[in-house]
């Protein structure tokens, strides 16, 4: 493989650079990004008093395959002394609540809290865990996650726990995603075992085999449930970034937006706004909407496919308070779309990372996430949607919600517009569709990113792999 291109500077289209820059078997790689900054969702505030807030993810999981991959990625970047572990024994990883009736319940946790009736269930998990035993299997070949879980755990649990956990990883709505491509481990535990319980219990099949490196060893043997870095997530990126630009195999064009993309008899002409790159296979890691866009008149069922993965906007806003404030010490609370549409979640960033607080004196700072799925409904077109009535309702929602009655002394609304794809039923099937449709016309692209196969940090570094080892046999 002479020429790779990879359209999207995101942590996508970075890891991928990345593992190509691993290989001897590529000549060069020429790194295409829209904006003036690479990362793309990996966006962090480093103010200059020291303080941290982050705009994007803020906490990465170290656990499973893909867990295991980014630390060893991590690893060999040189970052292992950034890394702000979060331990499962630490109380952000045992307190996280939900606000439903006006109140906080902290989640059960532990044997006990799956024994007892803990408000706001009104029976013990362990018994709806135990009578999922006795669910008869379904064989559909998709379902709402709303569905599959009122079917094998009960409606309340779907109604609270279930909808508001989607909130929280998609900013998205339970009775439209798919089981199969959001939680892919529960589909497949009902498949193949018959129920979840024994699922977990006996694994729900084989998956990626990853072996942990040096930090991923440690991240188990000290018991981290998420980690970050000392300066920000953003880290990540910018220490790709060094690392491609340290490598002499890697062009990287940053305020450079891809137009049109064109099969050639070599491969591809890429057209930006001032000038054409030629390559001999295109690794895409540009949202759907941008690929589709980019794609000549011949790839027509690849361009529809591609446009109807629908996406979610989501309004962040970060808050810093004057002392510590926070009623109750957890990682933060989620909010049941039952309860209040607009408002996803708050999360109590001061808790699990501390070292993002500005060094001098006492702040506690907070983040909330808006809108999502129901973005349009609670707010109107994005575009109509103002800072000064965002953040109005962020600080209402701490003002009733943990009773902070100050106002914040630092404040920052970002409108993160179409930044987490939704996977709704039959996405197994677009994606299937899309790769043979690849196939089949022979064309040299490969699909990495958060539009696919999963869309936390971890799947997305993990789809950047897996696409340059499909691409060089590997
Ligand atoms: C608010 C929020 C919180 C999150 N929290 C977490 C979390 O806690 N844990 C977790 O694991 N994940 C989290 N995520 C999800 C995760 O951050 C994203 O799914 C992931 O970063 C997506 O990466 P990507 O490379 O696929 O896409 P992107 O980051 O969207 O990258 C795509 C890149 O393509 C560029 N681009 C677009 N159009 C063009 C064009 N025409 N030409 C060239 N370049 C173009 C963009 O500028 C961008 O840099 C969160 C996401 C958000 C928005
Ligand atoms: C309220 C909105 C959101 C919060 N985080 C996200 C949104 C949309 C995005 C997000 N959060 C997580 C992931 C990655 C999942 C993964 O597979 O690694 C993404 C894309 C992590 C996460 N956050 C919460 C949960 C339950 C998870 C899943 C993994 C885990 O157990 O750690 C809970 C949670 N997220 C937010 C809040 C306020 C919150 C509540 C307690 C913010």
């Amino acid at each position: 493989m002479r020429t790779v291109a990879v359209l999207g500077g995101g942590i996508g289209g970075l890891a991928a650079s990345y593992y190509l820059c691993k290989s001897p078997h590529v000549t060069k790689v020429v790194v295409v990004e829209a904006s003036s900054r690479c990362g793309g969702w990996l966006w962090s505030t480093r103010r200059a008093d020291g303080a941290v807030f982050e705009h994007g993810p803020r906490g990465i999981r170290p656990a499973g395959a893909v867990g295991r991959n980014t630390l060893n990625m991590v690893d060999d970047l040189g970052l292992e002394g950034e890394i702000l572990p979060v331990t499962s024994s630490h109380v952000a990883s045992k307190n996280r609540f939900l606000y439903v009736g006006g109140r906080l319940h902290r989640m059960p946790s532990g044997i006990s809290g799956l024994l007892r009736i803990v408000p706001p269930f009104s029976r013990p998990l362990l018994l709806s865990v135990a009578m999922e035993i006795l669910v008869k299997k379904r064989r559909e070949e998709d379902e709402s996650i709303h569905s599959f879980v009122s079917r094998r755990l009960g409606m309340e649990l779907a109604d609270l726990a279930v909808d508001s956990l989607c909130r929280g990883v998609f900013a998205g709505d339970c009775r439209k995603l798919s089981v199969r491509s959001c939680f892919p481990l529960l589909y497949h535990a009902e498949q193949r075992r018959g129920s979840l319980a024994l699922g977990f219990m006996l694994g729900s099949g084989p998956g990626p085999v990853v072996p942990p490196g040096p930090l991923a060893q440690r991240s188990i043997k000290e018991s981290w449930a998420q980690w970050s870095l000392r300066r920000g997530v953003e880290s990540l990126p910018e220490s790709i970034t060094d690392f491609l630009q340290q490598s002499g195999r890697v062009e990287l064009h940053r305020d450079a937006a891809v137009r049109h993309v064109c099969p050639s008899a070599s491969g591809w002409m890429i057209h930006l706004e001032d000038g054409v790159i030629s390559a001999d296979h295109i690794i895409s890691a540009l949202p759907a909407k941008a690929l589709s866009s980019a794609l000549p008149p011949s790839c027509q069922l690849l361009i529809q496919e591609l446009q109807d993965i629908p996406t979610v906007t989501v309004a962040v806003v970060n808050l810093e308070y004057d002392g510590s404030i926070l009623p109750v010490t957890g990682f933060g609370h989620l909010i049941p779309s039952s309860e209040d549409q607009g408002l996803l979640g708050v999360v109590y960033d001061s808790v699990p990372f501390p070292e993002h607080n500005r060094p001098d004196g006492q702040t506690t700072r907070l983040t909330v996430m808006m809108g999502g799925a129901w973005f349009q409904e609670e707010f109107g077109a994005p575009e109509m949607a103002t800072q000064e009535q965002l953040l109005a309702r962020a600080t209402e929602a701490v003002r009733r919600h943990l009773g902070v009655m100050a106002s914040p002394i630092w404040s920052r609304v970002t409108l993160q517009r179409d930044c987490i794809p939704q996977y709704y039923l039959g996405h197994h099937r677009r994606v299937e569709s899309m790769r043979s449709f690849i196939r089949k016309n022979n064309l040299s692209l490969s699909l990495v990113g958060s539009c696919y196969d999963g869309v936390s940090v971890n799947d997305v570094i993990f789809s950047g792999r897996t696409a340059v080892e499909q691409l060089l046999g590997t």
